[in-house]
This record gives structure tokens, C-alpha cells and sequence, in this order.
């Protein structure tokens, strides 16, 4: 019997592809992926190395010779890169507004890419995955496949309840629309591709998406 359940969401920052995308391996006993984690560990290591943007090959190399670690456990999900812990660092809003850079070099995005199939692999596909590009080129062939969107104000608005005090309104606006019209260059997330279920969370709570994403499930 074939037991895999590979759950792939895709979505625009802010849409709640996290929160839901936990939720839904919490109820359903799956691992979680948070794609988004890696391009964002990837970030820190580039910042971190003093490279110009302009220096595609010298990071994409840097990338290529990194070692990201991801803790898929839903309740406490965990990103290393090179052996050190960046679970905290990779949402400083300075690692937010660089990340782009990285995830519109295409060969970065296929050295990843590889690494998050292989993740997938050694869960026996049994995980949600997150990004913006799951359903469409990391796991087209997913068991749900699921585009979450929002309208711009409701996931602005989030973002700032969720940095409190530390919001500042331009660089959430910044994070939020500059980021997306930058990563869409790339992934293709703000219409549904082919044979994948829009779920609109706008006016939707947590709970409310998380049901709407297991009732996708297939009954076996
Ligand atoms: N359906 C929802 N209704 C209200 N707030 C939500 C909903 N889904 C997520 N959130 C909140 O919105 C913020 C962004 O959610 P998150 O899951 O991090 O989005 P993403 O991973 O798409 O960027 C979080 O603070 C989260 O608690
Ligand atoms: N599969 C993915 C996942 C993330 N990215 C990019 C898009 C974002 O700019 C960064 C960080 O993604 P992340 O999902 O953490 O961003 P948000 O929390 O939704 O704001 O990586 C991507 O291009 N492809």
C-alpha cells in the first residue's frame, strides 16, 4: 500500500502558508517543510560573506558549498546552516528585505531544489511543503497541490500584528509588495497552475484554512 501524502502549498508572503501549512501536518501526523527557511538561511550566509549582489556565480557557489539543515517538525521547526542555528535570525526584517536576491538566481533555486526533493524522499512523502514554487516545480506531482492567497491589506495587516513593536509600516508594505512583484519574477503564485485548489483566507481563520486544506486530502 502506498501511504504517501505530500501536501504542497504555495502562496504570496503573509498569506498564512506557515501557519496552516503546520497546522495541517500537526492534525495529520506529517513532517513540515518550510521552503522559504532555506532561501532565507541562504541569505543570512550570503549577507554574512560581504559579497556584492552583482556577484551572482561567487554566491551561487557559496550556496553550492553551504550545508543547510532543516528540523521538520512541525510543532519546532528549526533551520542550520554550516552546523550553526539560525531558526530566529533569518526573520530579522534585514534578512527579509535581501532574500530576493537570492531566490531569483535560478541556479540557487535548482541547488535547492534538489535538496528539498530529497527531503521530501527521506519522509517517504509523507510532509506538507511550503514555498512558492512547490506546487509547480518542486512537487508538481503532489497528492493536494493548494494556492493560498490573501488580498494585500489582509497580509500587511498580519505582518504588522506580528512584529508589534518592531513594525515598521514601509518596510512591511516593502517585505510584503516589492518582495512579491520580486519573487514572482521567478515562481509563478498568484494564480492557480493547472489542477491546483485556490483557497482564498482573507476572510477565513486559521482553523477555517487548515480545515479547507485536509478536506483536499483523498479518502483511501
Ligand atoms: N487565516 C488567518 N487569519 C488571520 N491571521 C492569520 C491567518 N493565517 C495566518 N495568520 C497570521 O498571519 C501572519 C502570517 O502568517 P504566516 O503563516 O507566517 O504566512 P506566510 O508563511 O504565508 O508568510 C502570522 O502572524 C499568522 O499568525
Ligand atoms: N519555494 C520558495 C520559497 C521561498 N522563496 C523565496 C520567497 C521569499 O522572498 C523568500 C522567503 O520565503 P518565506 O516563505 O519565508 O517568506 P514569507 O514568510 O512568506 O514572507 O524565499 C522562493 O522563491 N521559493
Amino acid at each position: 500500500m502506498n501511504d504517501s501524502l505530500l501536501i504542497a502549498i504555495d502562496g504570496p508572503s503573509g498569506s498564512g502558508k506557515s501557519s496552516t501549512s503546520r497546522g495541517v501536518a500537526e492534525r495529520l501526523h506529517l513532517a513540515y517543510l518550510d521552503t522559504g527557511s532555506v532561501y532565507r538561511a541562504a541569505a543570512v550566509a550570503w549577507l554574512e560573506s560581504g559579497l556584492p549582489a552583482s556577484e551572482t556565480q561567487a554566491i551561487t557557489e557559496l550556496v553550492a558549498e553551504s550545508v543547510f539543515e532543516v528540523g521538520t517538525d512541525p510543532t519546532a521547526p528549526t533551520i542550520a546552516v554550516n552546523g550553526r542555528d539560525v531558526t530566529d535570525e533569518i526573520r530579522d526584517p534585514g534578512v527579509a528585505s535581501q532574500v530576493s536576491t537570492i531566490a531569483t538566481i535560478q541556479a540557487i533555486r535548482d541547488i535547492v531544489t534538489e535538496q528539498f526533493r530529497q527531503t521530501i524522499d527521506a519522509h517517504d512523502r509523507r510532509i506538507v511543503v511550503e514555498g512558492r514554487d512547490i506546487t509547480t516545480v518542486v512537487a508538481p506531482d503532489a497528492d493536494v497541490r493548494v494556492l493560498l492567497v490573501a488580498d494585500p491589506t489582509a497580509r500587511i495587516a498580519r505582518r504588522q500584528a506580528e512584529l508589534g513593536a518592531r513594525a515598521d509600516s514601509d518596510a512591511v508594505v516593502d517585505q510584503i509588495v516589492r518582495r512579491d512583484r520580486d519573487d514572482s519574477t521567478v515562481s509563478q503564485f498568484e494564480t492557480p497552475a493547472e489542477g491546483v485548489t485556490l483557497v482564498d483566507s482573507t476572510h477565513l481563520s486559521l482553523d477555517e484554512v487548515i480545515d479547507a486544506v485536509v478536506a483536499l486530502v483523498p479518502q483511501r
